[in-house]
């Protein structure tokens, strides 16, 4: 088990998922770390294949694994494709969890999400409530897959020594976010449809559910900051809560996304679309213990999250 502070500098340091909008992330981040960074493309191995993953990683021998890879999506995409997330969550997780203990890493950072947690856990949620009562529905194959690679962090902890630790990200946005219409989440999907709506002088834009629900939203390069801090200065079997601490109503939410965007037309609540969980706000005390903070407002961050898109739609096809 290595000693605290962690070092990071001159390891080999694999990102799984580096095209993905925390993998991005956290490459933009390790940049000033002086790692030897590690990336394998999807096309080369896909981490659902267990025999191309362990050639991988008897080959690569990385040192250090952010385990960022995963099948990810919003309400809708969690709500229907539930076979395809619960296996290529709980693969990718065993898959790399497993080579990453054969092939003797000496630090694994596991990415659970705060969809773990039960649907009416109180709030804020604590990290020790995993387990305690029945899952958001919408998203249980997901939570289910996410929860068995935080048990599996803990177990090759508990039997082999491996230091593998767990953190919990609330919903995440930012540059690389997914825009899919129907397979996003709330920031990106708001962003565009508002955005198009703009463009195209629409008076009315639908937003999904009632617009009661709350969530609490961390902009993604703050995450990778945070990932990087615990990294270096963490190592335990507990999770470790990553959020702001602060929530908002999607429909106050909704309203900053259109100032930000500039979207002055009204909009309208399809209560045909799930609202999901009531509320998903994290208890962020632990990781606020443990020296870091988000700094980053909503504001600030769905500004530098717009820009990215309109640089995005922009660019040559
Ligand atoms: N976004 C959010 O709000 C939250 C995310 N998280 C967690 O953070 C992590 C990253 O999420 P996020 O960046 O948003 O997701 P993205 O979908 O943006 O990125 C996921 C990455 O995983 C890669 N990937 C997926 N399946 C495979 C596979 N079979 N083999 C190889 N690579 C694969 C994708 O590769 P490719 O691009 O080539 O398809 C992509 O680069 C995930 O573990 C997620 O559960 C947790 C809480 C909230
Ligand atoms: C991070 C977390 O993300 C997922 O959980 P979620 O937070 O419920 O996901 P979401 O962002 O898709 O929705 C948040 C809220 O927003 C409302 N909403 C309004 N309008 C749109 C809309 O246009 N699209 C979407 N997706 N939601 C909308 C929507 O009705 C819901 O009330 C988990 O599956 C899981 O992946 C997970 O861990």
């Amino acid at each position: 088990m290595a000693s605290l502070p962690f070092e990071l500098k001159g390891k080999s340091v694999y990102v799984a998922g580096h095209r993905g909008m925390v993998g991005s992330a956290l490459v933009r981040r390790l940049e000033r770390e002086g790692v030897k960074l590690v990336t394998v493309d999807r096309r080369e191995v896909d981490l659902c294949n267990q025999a191309a993953v362990f050639d991988w990683f008897a080959k690569m021998r990385p040192q250090v694994v952010f385990l960022a890879a995963a099948k990810v999506g919003g309400i809708v995409a969690n709500n229907t494709l539930r076979a395809e997330f619960i296996y290529d969550n709980i693969a990718i997780a065993a898959n790399v969890i497993q080579a990453a203990h054969r092939s003797g890493a000496e630090k694994l950072m596991f990415f659970g999400s705060s969809c773990i947690y039960p649907k009416l856990a109180p709030q804020p949620l604590r990290e020790d409530s995993v387990l305690t009562g029945p899952l958001e529905p919408t998203n249980e194959p997901y939570a289910i897959a996410k929860i068995a690679g935080v048990k599996m962090a803990e177990a090759y902890r508990s039997q082999y020594g491996c230091d593998f630790i767990s953190v919990m990200p609330t919903n995440l946005y930012g540059p690389g976010d997914n825009y899919h219409p129907e397979l996003s989440h709330v920031v990106a999907a708001l962003i565009r449809r508002f955005h198009e709506a703009k463009v195209a002088g629409a008076e009315s834009v639908v937003v999904w559910g009632t617009g009661t629900p709350r969530r609490e939203f961390l902009y993604v390069d703050d995450m990778a900051d945070a990932c990087v801090h615990l990294m270096k200065t963490y190592s335990g079997a507990e999770l470790v809560n990553i959020g702001t601490g602060e929530d908002i109503t999607i429909a106050e939410f909704a309203r900053v996304v259109a100032e930000v965007v500039g979207y002055r037309g009204a909009f309208s609540f399809d209560t045909s679309r799930p609202d999901g969980t009531p509320r998903k706000l994290l208890d962020v005390s632990r990781l606020e213990r443990l020296g870091w903070r988000a700094t980053t407002s909503l504001e600030e961050g769905l500004k530098r999250a717009y820009e990215a898109y309109q640089a995005g739609t922009l660019a040559p096809a």
